[in-house]
């Protein structure tokens, strides 16, 4: 029996979290699990309802459960809010609060939605390459942060900080996740410029030595963006701080074919631990039926094999979803030449069927 703290945010977040809970009660009475689920509320929904965006009750509920399953948050509605008061502080509280410093996303092409992807074929082969992303650490979250006026100048300041045990946790990571994969690290930074960059190449090479049977190379994040596209098929594991990881991660996603598809695992040192798609909350689609259920559904995924060790039901879910995009169904956002358009929840339920 596991405990599931079940976020499903705003705009096309209950969307797709509704199918990721389909998913998961399917692979209860397949695989014999019990699932219990404790609905929370973070975002804008919680800001309509308590004027907080991630209030105390929803991270007790947290702490009381084995993982956290979460689905996007915020919209125009609460854009105005001041910073501290944004629906986006509730992730950003989340991974805090619970040390979820590593954020796996892997950006893996389904051979059937290689004409989806925005890269010629013979460019895009057969993409399969993970992002470590720095999660609690950077610019997202050094102080101070904000904005000023003096003299009738306006400033506004954000800063971005790096401790080395930051650093190093993370690399740790990174590089025991390529010792399961190809035995590559690419670390992405900005080391010609900025500070923490330096500081951060220097502890991942110190960490390396520790990994002999991992190759270890730097980049520059802008030549990194520009060979994403270019050549992706160099990558095996990206390795980067926070603010880049967000970005290339983006990027990566569509090279997939679409943002809709990527999953994520945010880890820390104890559980809970936090999955969620890498999108937002789409609020251009949402309640249209148009969103994209895949990522959040393989974020279900990994959470079944990162949380509970449950590998054969986490493959059972990866299966459904490679047969459903075998066969020809797709989201409008993942469309191709003789695909079937399915909605959000059709998508869902043609996954339930295979697994
Ligand atoms: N973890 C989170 O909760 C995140 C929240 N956000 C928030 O989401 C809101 C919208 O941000 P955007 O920059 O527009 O990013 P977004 O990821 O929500 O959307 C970007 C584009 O991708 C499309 N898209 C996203 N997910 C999709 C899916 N599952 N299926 C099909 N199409 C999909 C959207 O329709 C849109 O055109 C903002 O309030 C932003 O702060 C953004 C990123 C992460
Ligand atoms: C919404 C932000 C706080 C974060 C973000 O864009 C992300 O984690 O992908
Ligand atoms: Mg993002």
């Amino acid at each position: 029996m596991y405990k599931i703290a079940f976020l499903a945010g705003d705009g096309i977040g209950p969307e797709v979290m509704a199918e990721a809970k389909k998913v998961l009660k399917t692979v209860e009475k397949k695989f014999g699990f019990k699932f219990d689920f404790h609905e929370g509320l973070v975002g804008g929904a919680a800001i309509d309802a308590y004027g907080v965006p991630l209030p105390e009750s929803t991270v007790k509920l947290c702490e009381d459960c084995d993982a956290i399953l979460f689905g996007a948050v915020g919209g125009q509605k609460w854009d105005a809010l001041s910073s501290q008061l944004r629906p986006e502080k509730a992730i950003l509280g989340l991974r805090k609060h619970f040390g979820l410093y590593a954020n796996l996303r892997p950006a893996i092409l389904f051979p059937p939605l290689v004409s989806a992807s925005p890269i010629k074929q013979e460019i895009i082969g057969n993409l399969d390459l993970l992002i470590v992303r720095e999660l609690t650490g950077g610019l997202y979250f050094g102080t101070p942060k904000g904005r000023e006026e003096t003299g009738g100048v306006v400033r506004a300041f954000d800063t971005m900080i790096y401790t080395e045990e930051e650093i190093k946790r993370v690399a740790h990571i990174a590089f025991k996740a390529a010792q399961n994969r190809k035995k590559r690290v690419t670390s992405v930074d900005k080391a010609n410029v900025l500070a923490t960059s330096r500081l951060w190449r220097e502890v991942v090479e110190r960490i390396a030595k520790e990994y002999p049977d991992v190759e270890l190379s730097h980049m520059y994040v802008d030549n990194c963006s520009m060979q994403l596209v270019v050549n992706p098929g160099q990558f095996d594991v990206i390795l980067t701080e926070n603010t880049f990881g967000d970005i290339l991660s983006d990027e990566s996603a569509v090279l997939t074919g679409s943002i809709g598809m990527l999953p994520s695992a945010s880890l820390g040192d104890k559980k809970p631990y936090l999955y969620e798609p890498t999108h937002g909350s789409a609020p251009d689609i949402a309640g249209t039926g148009r969103a994209n259920p895949i990522a959040c559904i393989l974020s279900a995924a990994m959470m079944l094999e990162y949380s509970f060790g449950a590998s054969e039901a986490s493959n059972a879910v990866k299966q459904a979803v490679t047969r459903a995009l075998d066969e020809g169904y797709r989201t409008s956002d993942i469309k191709t030449g003789a695909g079937k358009v399915v909605s959000t929840t059709e998508m869902g339920d043609v996954i339930v069927n295979f697994i």
